[in-house]
């Protein structure tokens, strides 16, 4: 997809700070391309920052951060434009469409035929009927279904979903599954960010837990399956 070599998210040492408060204090994330790796953790743990890190919205103080190898201090606009971000919260305009935000993004990223994949996305999101209303009267979970549709679009190859399911119901969660898989198998790199055991174990192969900005283990994610994964995880949670 690339060209480059090595894993395709890359993360040594990271460290990011807002004043005093230490938001990470030493992640390591590797994920290869056609690779899946869930963040858990606590409210807290860090790991919104660590995707904000990798998409370029917030520097790092320390450590390194690549993005199919590129270093996201030094080209950013490249890594910018190899990764598709789904943030937690915000990054919809609230006055404009599904369908001008889909416009927008081709336009910056100069696409080209990008509507049929935008129709597709949307017809499979359940958002056809409201791609020409204004995103200001969406409910939470049109909203988290739109930005995972907007962070796939171009088909990146980096996909950082942060809380994608958080809200949203069944059509939904079954179509961010399939955008996960489908950019999977395009060869992408996914990195997910969710408080839902479940679904981070049905989406990932692997799952790092941070707790307190760090990183605590990295285990497959079959690990942290039903009753017994959620004692697993409970005990890294301590
Ligand atoms: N812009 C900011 N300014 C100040 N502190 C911040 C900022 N962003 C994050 N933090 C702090 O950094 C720490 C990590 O926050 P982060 O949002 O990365 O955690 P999280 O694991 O994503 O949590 P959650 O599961 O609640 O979304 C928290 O203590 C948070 O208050």
């Amino acid at each position: 997809m690339t060209g480059e070599e090595g894993p395709a998210i890359e993360v040594a040492g990271l460290r990011v700070a807002f004043g005093a408060v230490e938001a990470v204090a030493g992640v390591d994330l590797s994920v290869p391309a056609g690779h899946a790796l869930a963040l858990l953790g606590r409210n807290g743990a860090g790991k919104s920052t660590t995707m904000r890190v990798l998409a370029g919205v917030v520097p790092p103080a320390d450590g390194v951060v690549r993005v199919c190898g590129h270093d996201v201090r030094d080209e950013l606009l490249t890594v910018k434009r190899l990764v598709g971000y789904c943030p937690d919260v915000g990054g919809l305009v609230p006055r404009a469409t599904p369908w001008e935000h889909l416009q927008l993004s081709a336009r910056l990223r100069r696409l080209t035929g990008w509507e049929p994949r935008a129709r597709d996305l949307l017809e499979r999101f359940e958002l056809g009927n409201a791609a020409h209303r204004v995103t200001s009267g969406f409910s939470h979970g049109m909203s988290r279904r739109l930005s995972v549709l907007l962070a796939a679009l171009h088909e990146p190859a980096v996909l950082l979903l942060d809380e994608p399911f958080d809200g949203v119901d069944p059509v939904g969660v079954e179509a961010t599954m399939e955008v996960i898989d489908d950019a999977r198998a395009g060869g992408a790199a996914v990195l997910v960010s969710t408080h839902l055991r479940d679904l981070a174990v049905q989406a990932c192969g692997e799952v790092t837990v941070l707790r307190g900005g760090t990183g605590v283990a990295t285990v497959p994610a079959a690990t942290m399956a039903g009753e017994e994964g959620a004692r697993a995880y409970r005990a890294l949670l301590d």
